[in-house]
């Protein structure tokens, strides 16, 4: 019973409401003037962020779902934020992308990609490319094995990433379609996500167990299946036998062309 605690009690918990430890979600909003907004879409548990610049009212959506599109273009209106990019860390297989119809709602937004995922989008984007909104960038960091062109992107100050499904909270990307490599994963994530500081908070793409954002730290010392070796978790990642997405089979050509509603 958290609620009976004293303050002392809850600040050995690490506990977030003791007042001497800053949660997640309170660091995330010390970077200043950062509009910050993790979003959920419950069929296919997936995350899409919102981040924008306070003063300039710039913004950049990661990851937007097809059916929470109307949602994220009013939350985008209501917050008087001018949306610049609607961006996906890859080609998905388990929902159709927002960008399509986000372009539709909110004239002069532009959709990106990686240009190794082979899909259509206004701006096809490699390792290094740096997404600016306001004062704040996106820093694009190519993280291949889940599928060629998976992306992560980093926040300029490395103080947040947003891995896709390269890292999930204590997994990571199945690696068993669309050019997935166990190999190639693995290496990703220990050289482009691990490297990262270890307070660098970590927001996935999906997450199916309730959890909302992870950090380099935990995810180094933690996750299941990319603590072990290389070849302890190729043999994990070949013998996972998950079933196929639901929507793979709607969901990748729809993607490949940005979403249905992209001409
Ligand atoms: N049941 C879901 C699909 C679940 C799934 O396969 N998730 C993918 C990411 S979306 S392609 C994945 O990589 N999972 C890794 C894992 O360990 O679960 C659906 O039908 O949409």
């Amino acid at each position: 019973m958290l609620g009976s605690l004293p303050k002392a009690g809850l600040r050995a918990l690490g506990h977030p409401l003791s007042g001497g430890v800053r949660g997640y979600c309170a660091r995330a909003g010390q970077l200043q003037g950062l509009i910050f907004r993790q979003l959920f879409e419950p069929v296919s548990a997936t995350y899409t962020y919102l981040l924008a610049d306070q003063a300039t009212r710039e913004a950049v959506l990661i990851d937007p779902v097809l059916e929470k599109a109307p949602r994220d273009a009013k939350l985008v209106q209501d917050l008087g934020l001018n949306l610049l990019y609607a961006a996906n860390t890859h080609c998905h297989a388990d929902h159709i992308t927002g960008t399509g119809l986000l372009k539709r709602m909110l004239p002069g937004c532009k959709s990106v990609i990686s240009k190794d995922s082979g899909a259509r989008a206004d701006i096809l984007i490699q390792e290094g490319h740096v997404i600016k909104f306001g004062k704040f960038a996106l820093e694009t960091r190519s993280t291949p094995g889940h599928t060629d062109g998976c992306l992560t992107y980093v926040l300029q100050d490395h103080s947040m990433a947003f891995t896709g499904d390269a890292l999930l909270i204590r997994g990571c990307g199945r690696t068993d379609f669309q050019q997935g490599s166990p190999r190639t994963l693995y290496h990703s994530v220990h050289s482009k996500i691990f490297t990262l500081p270890d307070h660098c908070l970590l927001y996935p793409a999906h997450d199916y167990t309730g959890q909302s954002v992870t950090s380099v730290k935990e995810e180094k010392e933690l996750n299941p299946r990319l603590t072990k070796t290389l070849e302890e978790f190729v043999k994990i990642m070949d013998g996972l036998n998950l079933p196929k997405p639901a929507q793979i089979d709607v969901a990748v050509p729809a993607n490949l062309k940005c979403g249905i509603q992209d001409p």
